[in-house]
Order: structure tokens, then C-alpha cells, then sequence
């Protein structure tokens, strides 16, 4: 008989972020607010001799378009879990563009392994470990504590435990990438930072049209939005649509009317939903 777990995380677009440095990885994040959508990743795990990691992205149909080895941060999950597992990930939407994918596969894997081993660990330390490993590669800063739920979500405070509000919302969002921005390149940078501290609006977006005003504002001082971008938040300008530029990415999300039509001719687009909830368990099977 072969146990397998599966668990699945929903992805979160950041609009806008400052990093607060604590003493420790626990009291170390971001500040901010974005976008937890309802693509994310999948996590399959099963136990096995040795940790074993592989990474698939799919297209709409779940074909297979990449598949790799190997994820620091997972694995860092299972060690700290003295757990040996083979874990497989799939998403569909691109890695390291500013979907949040690190924290997803890290939450869906450590809600996976929970259940494989019955660790007991439950929702809030699947988030802690998860936010630890995060923190610890450098991959995020408040992704995993904003994919605890779902909504258009502002972080008031670094970490797992802080104050979180969520918007519900029944609009579209639509995301399109134009390649990674590797987030440690950002997140390991004091220019970097500095600047994108100076650029962090202080409040909290109370709907979608908000929060992409606040994004707007930040992604502009920023100085992250390279031509690319700019020339997608043109389009959306022309045409009075609101969008901003995917955190930590060279992507660009957008919504309302013509959102769509005026992103398709810059890329893959995708149509995401606004998640109503955070990463689950989807089942332990035995075969
Ligand atoms: N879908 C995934 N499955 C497993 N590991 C992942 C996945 N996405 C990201 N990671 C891990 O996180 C690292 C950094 O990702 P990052 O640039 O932060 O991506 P994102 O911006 O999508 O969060 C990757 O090199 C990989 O080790
Ligand atoms: C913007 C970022 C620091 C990174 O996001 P990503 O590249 O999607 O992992 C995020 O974790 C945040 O704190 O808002």
C-alpha cells in the first residue's frame, strides 16, 4: 500500500510590500497588500527513502510543459520535519514572476507532509514552518501569510500572526508575465529595499480599485518597472483600465472592463479568480 497526500495552495500576487527585519525568521516579513488568486500549486507527497523534490508547470490541458529536480526550500521543509518524502509540485502559472509560487508550494507541501506522517502540526504551524523556510531562502517575505486565506489581503504586520484583513471580490483578474525577477535579488539587495520602503503607501485598500491605485503608486516609485512593463501600463492607461506590476516579477495584473482585451496582445494571459480561500488538504488516498 502506497499513502499519498495531496494538498493545494492558492498563488498571491503582491502589490506592494516593506520589509521588516525582526530577530528571527518568526518575527521577520513584509508589510503589504495584493491578491490571493485561485491558481496556485499542487502538492503530491509520498514517503520515500530520500527527500526528493520535482517541480512540473502544465498548461491549461495539464500538460506537462517543464518539469525539474530539486527545491531548496521544500527540502529545507522535510529536514526540518526529520521527513523523508518524494514530493511533486504543479502549477500553472509561471515561477518566480510575482505569483507567490514559492510560498504556495511551500504551504501545499507542508500541508501534504502533515497529513502523510500525522504530524499534527495544523494550520498554524504548516504557516509557521512554511513562513521559516520562506524567510530563511530569501524567496518571500509575505506571501505564506497572506495565503493562509483567500481575498484582496493587506498584511498590517510581519509573519504568520499578524493582523490580516481580506476583501471578497467576484472580479477577474488578469495576469500576464513577461519573465522571472528572481525575488532573493530584490529581498537580498539594502538599495533595493531602501527604495521600495520609500515607496510603501501606509494604509490598507478597502476594495480592488484601492489597492491597484496603492500598487500603482509603489510599483511607479519603486524604480522596479522595467519596458516591458511600462509599455503594458501604458496600454492599460490609454484605455482607463487599472494595473500595476506583479511583486516580484516582470508581470503586470489588471481588472475591470477591457482588462482583457487590452492585455492579450502583450503575452500568455491569465484569467485568475480571487481566491475565497486559503492552502487546504485535498486528500490522503491509499493504493
Ligand atoms: N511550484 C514550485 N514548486 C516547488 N518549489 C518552488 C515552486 N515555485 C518556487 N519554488 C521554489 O522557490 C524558489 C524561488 O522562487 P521565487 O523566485 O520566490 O518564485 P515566486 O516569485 O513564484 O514565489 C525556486 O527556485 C524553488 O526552489
Ligand atoms: C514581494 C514579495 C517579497 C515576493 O513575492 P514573490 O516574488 O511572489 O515570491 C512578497 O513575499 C511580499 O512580501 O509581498
Amino acid at each position: 500500500m502506497v499513502r499519498t497526500a495531496v494538498a493545494f495552495c492558492p498563488g498571491h500576487i503582491s502589490g506592494y510590500f516593506k520589509k521588516v527585519a525582526g530577530e528571527t525568521p518568526e518575527t521577520t516579513g513584509s508589510l503589504g497588500a495584493g491578491i490571493v488568486v485561485d491558481e496556485g500549486v499542487r502538492a503530491v507527497a509520498s514517503a520515500a527513502d530520500r527527500l526528493d523534490v520535482v517541480i512540473r508547470r502544465v498548461d491549461r490541458n495539464g500538460r506537462t510543459l517543464a518539469e525539474s529536480v530539486g527545491a531548496p526550500p521544500v527540502e529545507y521543509l522535510m529536514t526540518e520535519l526529520g521527513v523523508a518524502a518524494r514530493v511533486e509540485t504543479t502549477c500553472r502559472l509561471p515561477i518566480g514572476s510575482g505569483f507567490g509560487l514559492s510560498a504556495a508550494a511551500l504551504l501545499a507541501s507542508a500541508t501534504a507532509l502533515d497529513a502523510l506522517f500525522d504530524l499534527g502540526l495544523g494550520g498554524e504551524g504548516i504557516a509557521a514552518l512554511a513562513h521559516r523556510a520562506e524567510v530563511v531562502h530569501n524567496t518571500g517575505l509575505g506571501d505564506v501569510a497572506a495565503c493562509q486565506g483567500g481575498g484582496v489581503v493587506c498584511r498590517e504586520g510581519p509573519g504568520t500572526a499578524a493582523r490580516i484583513t481580506r476583501v471578497m471580490t467576484d472580479e477577474t483578474i488578469y495576469a500576464l508575465s513577461f519573465g522571472p525577477l528572481p525575488t532573493p535579488e530584490v529581498i537580498g539587495s539594502p538599495e533595493q529595499l531602501a527604495r521600495v520602503a520609500a515607496a510603501f503607501p501606509p494604509e490598507c485598500p478597502r476594495d480592488l480599485a484601492e489597492l491597484f491605485a496603492f500598487s500603482r503608486a509603489f510599483a511607479e516609485k519603486s524604480g522596479l518597472v522595467r519596458p516591458e512593463v511600462r509599455a503594458a501600463l501604458d496600454a492599460c492607461d490609454e484605455t482607463g483600465v487599472p494595473a500595476s506590476m506583479t511583486m516580484l516579477g516582470l508581470g503586470v495584473f489588471a481588472a475591470g472592463e477591457g482588462a482583457g482585451e487590452v492585455l492579450a496582445g502583450f503575452g500568455e494571459l491569465f484569467p485568475l479568480k480571487v481566491a475565497h480561500e486559503g492552502f487546504r488538504l485535498v486528500e490522503v488516498r491509499e493504493s
